[in-house]
C-alpha cells in the first residue's frame, strides 16, 4: 500500500510504477470538501485534474468532475457461440464491419427494453466511440480456477466478447451542462441540481450498459454467432454507499461478482473474484492496466519505431481493426502499464483472486467505410 495522506491511499506495492502526478491529483482529490477518504488502484494515471482509477467516497456532495464525461462506461463480458469448429481469425476480422455506423435497428426501443425512459442520443446507440474503447474477441489462455469458471458458462475451449463503451455523447452532454453553470464546483445531494444530476446520472449508467449490450449484438450478428452475457460491470460512476456517496473513475465495484480487467490489445485480460470485504481497496477493483504513456507521447515513440501497418498484428498474434492510424499509434500495448503487476498488487492486498485469463484475439476499434 502507498499511503498518500490521512485520507488517501493506493493500493500498489512501494516498487509498482505510479506516476507522481497520479499521486498528486489523488492528493488533491482528497482535500476536496466532504471526502472521507480516496483510494487509487494499482492502474492509478493522471486525468484531467482528478486522477483515473480511483474510488472515492463523499459526504453530502456530489462531484460530477470526479465521474467524467463518460458517465456509466463500464467492460461487458459474453460468451460467443461460432458457427463451424475451427475459428478463423483472419477471416473473421475482415468480416467485422459497421460497429462505427448508426445501427439501422429501433434504437429507441432498444433502449426502453433496458429501462431507460426518455431515449436520447439514439444514433449513436450501439456504437464504440473512439480512445481506448473496443469490441474485443478473446480465447482463454489459461483458466486458473476451473469451477468458479464454469457457472459463467466458460470453459477451456471457449470465445468471449469483450466490451468496452460507455454512454458516448449522453455522459458528455451531461458534464457539459454541470460545467456550464457550475463549473467544477460539486452539488449537495439533498439539492435541486444534486437530484437532477444524479437523475441524468443514473439515466446514462443505463444508457451504457444498454449501448455495450448492443454492440456486443451487431458483433455477434455480423460474423453469425450466438452471445450469451457474462457480466456487465461499470467503472464510472457515483452511487450510495456506507451514508455517503462512492465516486468511481476507471475503478470496478468490489461487491457485484466477477471483474475483467484488460490490459491491453497485446496482453491477457484477468477474469477476477472480489476476495475480502473490500475494505482497503476502497469496495473497489481496477478497471485495466492504466496509461504509461500520454497518447502524444505513444504517437512519438510508437511512429519511430513502428509503420502503422506493423502494429495490427500483436505479440500474442491477435489481429486489429483500426483503421484510423493515430489511434493505433496512441494505443499500442507499450503505451500501458503491466496488467500483471496490477493484477499482482490487488491479489497481494487480498482484494481479488484470478479465474481465468483471456488472450486477444480481434480487437475492433474503428473501420473507416464502414458499411461498405
Ligand atoms: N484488451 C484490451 N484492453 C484495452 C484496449 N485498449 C485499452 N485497454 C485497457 O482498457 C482500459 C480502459 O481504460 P479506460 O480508462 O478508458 O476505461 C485501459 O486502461 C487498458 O488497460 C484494447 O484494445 N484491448
Ligand atoms: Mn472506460
Amino acid at each position: 500500500m502507498i499511503r498518500i495522506d490521512e485520507r488517501a491511499h493506493i493500493v500498489a506495492s512501494p516498487s509498482s510504477w505510479i506516476e507522481g502526478e497520479a499521486e498528486r491529483q489523488l492528493r488533491t482529490t482528497s482535500g476536496l470538501a466532504g471526502v472521507r477518504w480516496a483510494v487509487g488502484m494499482p492502474d492509478l494515471h493522471p486525468g484531467k485534474g482528478h486522477p483515473i482509477g480511483a474510488a472515492i467516497l463523499v459526504d453530502g456532495i456530489v462531484y460530477p468532475h470526479l465521474v467524467g464525461s463518460d458517465i456509466g462506461c463500464g467492460m461487458a463480458l459474453f460468451r460467443l457461440e461460432l458457427p463451424g469448429s475451427k475459428l478463423n481469425a483472419e477471416r473473421l476480422a475482415k468480416r467485422l464491419r459497421g460497429l462505427e455506423g448508426t445501427w439501422e435497428g429501433d434504437a429507441e426501443a432498444w433502449l426502453r427494453d433496458r429501462g431507460v425512459v426518455d431515449p436520447s442520443f439514439v444514433d449513436a446507440l450501439g456504437t464504440i466511440g473512439g480512445g481506448n474503447h473496443f469490441a474485443e474477441l478473446q480465447a482463454v489462455h489459461e483458466l486458473a480456477e476451473p469451477s468458479a469458471v464454469h457457472p459463467l458458462g466458460i470453459e477451456k475451449k471457449s470465445l468471449v466478447l469483450l466490451v468496452h463503451s460507455g454512454s458516448r455523447g449522453l455522459g458528455e452532454s451531461i458534464l457539459r451542462a454541470h460545467v456550464a453553470i457550475y463549473g467544477a464546483k460539486g452539488l449537495e445531494v439533498d439539492s435541486t441540481a444534486g437530484r437532477d444530476y444524479l437523475r441524468a446520472h443514473d439515466r446514462a449508467v443505463m444508457w451504457g450498459r444498454a449501448n455495450r449490450a448492443l454492440i456486443a449484438h451487431r458483433f455477434a450478428e455480423s460474423v453469425g454467432a450466438d452471445l450469451h452475457p457474462v457480466l456487465d460491470v461499470c467503472h464510472n460512476a457515483v452511487t450510495p454507499h456506507d451514508g455517503g456517496w462512492l465516486h468511481r473513475k476507471g475503478a470496478a465495484p468490489h461487491d457485484q461478482g466477477p471483474v475483467a480487467i484488460p490490459g491491453s490489445r497485446g496482453t491477457l485480460t484477468y477474469l477476477v473474484e472480489p476476495t475480502g470485504d473490500g475494505v482497503s481497496s476502497g469496495h473497489s477493483l481496477a478497471h485495466g492496466a492504466g496509461r504509461k504513456w500520454t497518447r502524444s507521447d505513444a504517437r512519438a515513440r510508437m511512429r519511430d519505431r513502428f509503420r502503422a501497418g506493423e502494429l495490427l498484428r500483436t505479440d500474442l498474434g491477435g489481429f486489429v481493426v483500426c483503421d484510423d492510424k493515430d489511434l493505433l499509434f496512441e494505443e499500442a500495448p507499450d503505451a500501458y502499464k503491466r496488467i500483471d503487476r496490477v493484477v499482482a498488487d490487488l491479489v497481494d492486498a487480498g482484494a481479488c483472486r484470478v479465474l481465468a485469463t483471456l488472450r486477444p484475439v480481434v480487437t475492433y476499434k474503428i473501420r473507416k467505410n464502414g458499411r461498405e
